[in-house]
Order: C-alpha cells, then structure tokens, then sequence
C-alpha cells in the first residue's frame, strides 16, 4: 500500500493517507434519514407540461448514451452513434445526446461515426468495472481510448483500497490516470453500491475531486444497486460545497437503472434544488444510460402529438 501519493498537480498529491483519513473523517456525516425523507419527496411533485416538454429535451441532451457488453460489436456502436446523433429520425427536432460511451476497443469505431457531430466519445478505462488491474494496465487502457479520440474517460477507483482506508492508493491512481488523459474530460467513477454508507460516498466524492476529477459518477451499471436519487443527492451537496470552497465546478452522473422520463426528471429536479441552475447543463451533468432514450423520446412525441408513437417506431436501445 502506498503511504505517500506521488505524480501530477493536484491539490491531495503528496499527502499522506494518515492526512487524507484525517481530512475525509472530518467531514461532517451524513444525514441518511433526511436524505431519504427528502429523495422520497420528489416522488410527489407534479411538473407542468411546459416544464416537462423542456426537462425532457434537456435530459436527452444530458444522456451518455452507453453499450458496454462483452457482445458489443462495431456494427451496434456506429447504429448506436447514428441514434446519438439523430435520436427521432422522424423528427429533426430532437435534439442529439451529449456522448457515446463504450469501451476502449471501440473508440474509434464511435469517433468515425460520430465525426461532424457535436456528440462526444466516453470510454470506460482502468479496467472497467471492476478495476481489478496494474495501475500500468489501467494506464495503459486509459492512454489507448485517449489515443484512439476519446474526449471523456470515464475511471473506476480502486474500492478494495478505499475501502481498506488506503486512501493514498485510490488518490494516486486518479492524478495518474488524469495526467494520461491529457485535455480529455475525467469522470470519476465510485461505485456507490459497494461503498456500504453514505459517509463514504461523501468521503469518495471529495477523494476524487481533490485528486482530479472534473465529474464524479456514481455507478459503473454492473454493481446493484446502481444510481440512486439519495446517492445522487450526496454527491450534489458534495460539488456545491467544493465549488465554494475552491472555486471548481465539478460534474456529477448518475449512471445505471435509469430507464424511465420520470426518473430522469426526478434527477432534474435535485441538480436543482441541491447544486443549482449551474449544473443544468450537459457540460456538468449527465445521465449515463442504456435504454433511457426511448423512453424519453416517446414522452416527447405524446406531448408533441398527443398520442404515442407505435411500439417500433423508435430503434432499439
Ligand atoms: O454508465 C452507464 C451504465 O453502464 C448504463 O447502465 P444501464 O444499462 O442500467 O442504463
């Protein structure tokens, strides 16, 4: 285990883990019972038609449209960015999603697909999910999706050593791995489900701003449970009281389980009471989702139409 992080310029490089557990284990905790009081209330508010017409766009712009599948071939990720890029084929007016994200082996695949677009390319990297790997392996996976056009990495952190309190190791792995990404964007991945306690996702979030990261996510989608609202919920306090303490705008996603308008809505409706206006945008929030799109689009086409579209209408997730 390391006791001192070394490499790249960020704020915890340097620090010992007998300093990080000091600093996290001072963060004040985590009020499980009003989190939960007050995710379970989003389940009662109404939003009017106009608002929803517009959540709904803005959701589907915020999407990291995402396959990640042993079976993913070149043939599904380039039908996958076709849909990134023109979500509603009979309607030019849906907006396309903020990125596509795959693995490394497929990067440049999405980047010819995607080329003349505005939809970015995300690649999971580190050993994707479960980051059992070398840090050089996991540098290495990062180095070829960046090498291959990826814009976004999206990292898992190591949750053996977090959650053994090696907080030095988890630190020095996320400023190494931002220094392989070059000007691509880092996200952050904690894996929320395995962090057992809200406390601890506090304490990740701030371990992974503080080495790097410019978005902290919650899920890799492979580890139930996957995004939740009171998980989500932690994270946004967390990158509101960073901000003003640093001045940073860190991003936050959600990824995993999100498949419905009203999910994504009730997401919408927190970025907005706990971090504010700043955040709704897709540069500093998305939702990391397999098969949200269509949901979304049929809502869209009933507001607009007032029916919804036949069953087929829309490709499959
Ligand atoms: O990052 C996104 C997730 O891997 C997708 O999970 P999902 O298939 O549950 O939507």
């Amino acid at each position: 285990m390391s006791e001192t992080v070394s490499a790249a310029a960020n704020p915890d490089v340097g620090v010992s883990t007998a300093r990080l557990r000091t600093r996290l284990h001072a963060l004040p905790g985590v009020d499980e019972a009003g989190v939960a009081q007050r995710t379970a209330d989003l389940a009662t508010r109404s939003v009017k038609t106009s608002a929803k017409s517009r959540a709904i766009d803005l959701a589907i712009r915020m999407i990291d449209l995402t396959t990640l599948e042993g079976a993913d071939s070149p043939g599904k990720v380039a039908a996958l960015a076709g849909k990134a890029r023109r979500p509603d084929p009979a309607d030019p007016s849906a907006p396309p999603v903020a990125a596509v994200c795959v693995y490394p082996d497929l990067v440049s695949t999405a980047v010819s697909a995607l080329a003349g677009s505005d939809v970015a390319v995300a690649s999971v990297a580190t050993a994707f999910p479960a980051g059992r790997a070398p840090l050089e392996a996991k540098l290495a996976d990062t180095r070829s999706a960046v090498a291959d056009g990826a814009s976004e990495i999206d990292m898992v952190i190591d949750r053996g050593a977090f959650l053994a309190g090696d907080y030095g190791t988890v630190a020095a792995e996320i400023a190494a791995v931002k220094a392989e990404c070059g000007s691509a964007h880092l996200k952050v991945i904690l894996e929320t489900g395995e962090l057992a306690t809200l406390d601890n996702v506090r304490r990740a979030s701030y371990l992974a701003m503080d080495s790097g990261a410019d978005f902290i996510k919650t899920s890799t989608g492979k580890v139930n449970p996957a995004a939740t609202l009171p998980v989500t919920l932690v994270m946004l306090q967390a990158v509101r009281d960073y901000r003003r303490r640093t001045g940073r705008l860190v991003g936050v996603k959600p990824a995993g389980g999100i498949r419905t308008t009203k999910d994504a809505i009730r997401y919408l409706v927190l970025v907005q009471e706990i971090a504010g206006n700043d955040w709704l945008d897709p540069a500093h929030f998305r939702l990391g989702a397999s098969s949200l799109l269509n949901d979304l689009l049929m809502q869209r086409t009933r507001l607009r139409t007032g029916t919804y579209p036949a069953a087929h209408h829309f490709t499959l997730d």
